[in-house]
């Protein structure tokens, strides 16, 4: 008797899409390369992705845009964060279609659905800017841009300066049963993209929000509403790690969901990279018994499935 598939959310972060054009070109083949690789394996998946590098792209573009042209009203974040879903569904959805087709998988159908994800207005982040979007730039640079943009640009976790948006916190994946039905029906679904392109609810209407959602945060959700097995969220480390960076630095290959409550007390996990990461994986592993969250490294995803590294968050 076939057992029955295991279903996985994957949030893909940024080194898994690159920085530019070029970048994210050459970086998705490698990508699909590691999602498909889950699929042989048996897994039934469906891909979220970030979006931070490319939203301050676009956001930069449609601004030099409407400077040029006055003619041209200035492009909501809310609109720049579908084009980003766009671009990298496109990129991706080519790079999926064409890994699936070199090892003869003919039955698997990609699709990008573009995805809106309601916010609360009241949401508290909406005050407090602390998403870094767009290219990480020094302080001379961080300067000018706050006085030539009015952007706000905080310095992150000693990486250089980012422009700081409001991540208000993903309330309802408004086209979730869309989503579900086509991954039922046995497509490889891109969902979710950039967190979800933020709206607030006015009756029948969804007003675009100005803000950029957490991808792991909106992954997690999107994974607890499929009813997922795994969540597994890859970034550009292998594990999560105690003191990071420090002589003293430990990774974690397995933690409960009740000591990485402890660890995020003391203040272990970067604000803006690994918290909300380890947030998300604490969540999903939480939400129902059975429910396993993974981060770790693009290419170690099938074996962190099958148990042998990246950090493991149970209940
Ligand atoms: N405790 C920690 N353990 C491991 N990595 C950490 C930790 N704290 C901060 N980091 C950093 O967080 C990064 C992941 O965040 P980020 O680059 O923002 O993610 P994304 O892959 O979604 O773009 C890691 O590559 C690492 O440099
Ligand atoms: N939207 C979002 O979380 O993007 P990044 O993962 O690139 O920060």
């Amino acid at each position: 008797m076939m057992s029955k598939k295991k279903r996985v959310v994957i949030a893909l972060g940024g080194n898994a899409l690159g920085n530019t054009l070029p970048e994210q070109m050459a970086a998705v083949k490698i990508t699909a390369k590691a999602i498909v690789d889950l699929i042989e394996d048996g897994c039934e998946v469906v891909v979220s992705h970030g979006n931070g590098p490319q939203v301050g792209m676009i956001n930069n573009a449609m601004i030099a845009l409407t400077h040029e042209d006055l003619e041209q009203p200035n492009t909501p974040l809310s609109v720049c964060v579908a084009m980003s879903q766009a671009y990298i569904g496109y990129d991706l959805q080519n790079a999926l279609r064409e890994e699936l087709l070199n090892r003869n998988i003919t039955d698997i159908p990609v699709a990008t659905m573009i995805t809106q994800v309601r916010v609360d207005e009241n949401d508290p982040a909406f005050q407090n800017p602390s998403k870094p979007i767009g290219k990480f730039v020094d302080a001379e640079q961080a300067k000018m841009m706050e006085e030539k943009f009015n952007y706000i640009m905080k310095e992150d976790a000693g990486r250089g300066y980012r422009r700081v948006v409001a991540s208000p916190k993903p309330a309802e994946i408004i086209e979730i049963g869309t989503i579900r039905t086509m991954v039922e029906a046995g497509n490889l679904v891109i969902a979710g993209g950039g967190g979800g392109i933020p709206v607030t609810r006015q009756g029948n209407h969804l007003k675009g929000a100005s803000a950029v959602i957490d991808k792991d945060f909106a992954s997690c959700l999107i994974a607890k509403e499929l009813d997922a097995d795994y969540l597994i969220i890859l970034t550009a480390v292998e594990k999560v790690a105690l003191n990071f960076g420090k002589p003293d630095e430990k990774w974690l290959s397995d933690v409960s969901v009740e000591e990485a409550e402890q660890y995020v007390k003391e203040g272990h996990f970067a604000p803006g990279s690994m918290l909300p990461k380890v947030q998300a994986a604490m969540d999903f592993a939480s939400s129902k018994p059975g429910r396993t969250a993974l981060i770790t490294l693009l290419e170690k995803s099938r074996d962190a499935v099958q148990g042998k590294t990246g950090t493991m968050f149970h209940a």
